[in-house]
């Protein structure tokens, strides 16, 4: 029997808070958020009201108060009148983790004038990371372009299907919130083979690949994550899916403001491009000139929609965009931020059936998720006790990853 509804099929557990000392939501809030602002005053050139802005927002971490955004003409003004209606007047450190999260990265905009006309509007104030990231993975990006077009030209598509989908998992490992481009981490878009399936949790490739097989012409829908190596990865399979005829169209659907740092914008897709086909190398812009030719005949569909920036679960997603979804035969679900939103980012038992929770999605979904948040459901208890043991970093450290299908 077909199970039919918004909601998960279970009662929802608590959200994941900040106040417990040692989660990784309280190191978040109390380190990772600070020099995340920080960050962003070294970077630009901002005038010395929005620096000040900037360091009152961390002046409020952890005690000050959620307060009501600033009519700073964001058209999505009302929306947050209602999300931040529940929390108004209690103290960042009480407020669930996403709420939080979600609340700083709009609150980072409204200091910035990134919605209010002058100067600075419009100036994403993590561009130049996201660029420079762009910039580091073009080795990466090189060795990936000639792959993929031997990959467009084979007949083995279940084969090139199974590692694309590899790459656009491994390509999550890449998040300038969690790992800033200049970060002495060694080169996080190199992707051995052999960690490839170790480090995977739950690995539901060849029933999606099995689900692929029998497409023709089909749509297929991307929640996209970040810019930079994971969009390119995503990019490399959208574009298979198209050649191999898998689909007709492919539809990204994008943050429409800057957010969580790296993710990506229409613009950073726009720029991806535009370096890809500028690139020297003849691989990589042939795969830039396919792309482009791939838009420009309306098969690659870039979208923006303020709910991907919204702090509430998906199955709180508005009816439109819930039919839009519904249209689609397969929707990959990208990184970590989305995942814990399909969650509702609650506290659920790790060995919950992933398909119990995520059962109202609008059409078949895939989340290719690297963990990065104490938040994950699916596992069987033997694994989670061998993880406790081998790598008690697991939850958070971006070295092991999920491929989810829900049909
Ligand atoms: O880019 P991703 O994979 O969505 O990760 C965003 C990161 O930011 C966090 O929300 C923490 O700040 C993590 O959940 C996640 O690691």
């Amino acid at each position: 029997m077909k199970f039919l509804s918004n909601e998960p099929r279970l009662p929802v557990p608590s959200p994941l808070m900040m106040w417990e000392e040692g989660s990784f939501a309280n190191v978040t809030l109390i380190d990772r958020w600070p020099t995340i602002i920080r960050r962003v005053i070294e970077e630009n050139d901002f005038s010395p009201l929005i620096i000040e802005n900037l360091d009152n927002i961390v002046r409020e971490f952890p005690n000050g108060i959620v307060r009501s955004l600033k009519g700073d003409h964001g058209a999505d003004l009302e929306a947050w009148a209602g999300y931040i209606e529940p929390w108004l007047g209690q103290r960042w450190i009480d407020v669930p983790w996403l709420f939080a999260e979600v609340y700083l990265y709009r609150r980072i905009l409204e200091a910035t004038g990134y919605f209010t006309p002058g100067n600075f509007q419009g100036i994403d104030p993590f561009a130049s990371q996201k660029s420079s990231s762009l910039v580091k993975v073009i080795p990466s990006i090189q060795a990936m372009s000639t792959q993929v077009n031997r990959f467009v030209n084979s007949q083995e598509n279940r084969v090139s299907a199974i590692a694309l989908l590899y790459f656009a998992l491994w390509g999550n490992r890449i998040d300038l919130s969690m790992w800033p481009e200049d970060a002495e981490e060694g080169d996080r878009s190199r992707i051995e083979s052999d960690s490839q399936q170790a480090n995977i949790l739950v690995d539901d490739t060849a029933k999606i690949a099995d689900k692929i097989a029998g497409f023709r012409g089909v749509r297929i829908d991307f929640i996209i994550d970040n810019a930079g190596f994971e969009l390119f990865c995503d990019l490399c399979l959208a574009d298979f899916l198209i050649d191999s005829g898998v689909a007709e169209r492919v539809y990204f659907h994008l943050k429409p403001h800057p957010f969580f740092v790296s993710d990506a914008m229409i613009k950073d897709v726009d720029l991806t491009l535009s370096v890809l086909m500028n690139n020297s190398n003849s691989d990589v812009s042939s795969l830039g000139n396919r792309l482009t030719e791939h838009i420009n005949q309306n098969r690659l569909i870039c979208r923006d929609d303020f709910f991907w920036t919204s702090p509430l679960p998906f199955w709180e997603m508005p009816e439109d965009l819930r039919g839009e979804l519904g249209q689609s035969e397969l929707i990959f679900v990208k990184g970590d931020a989305n995942y814990r939103r399909l969650l509702g980012d609650c506290q659920w038992s790790f060995t919950t059936p992933f398909e119990d929770i995520v059962c109202y999605f609008p059409a078949p979904m895939v989340s290719l998720r690297t963990l990065k948040a104490e938040i994950i459901a699916g596992l069987q208890e033997n694994q989670v006790e061998d993880l406790n043991r081998r790598d008690p970093q697991w939850l958070i450290n971006g070295e092991w990853g999920v491929i989810q299908f829900s049909d």
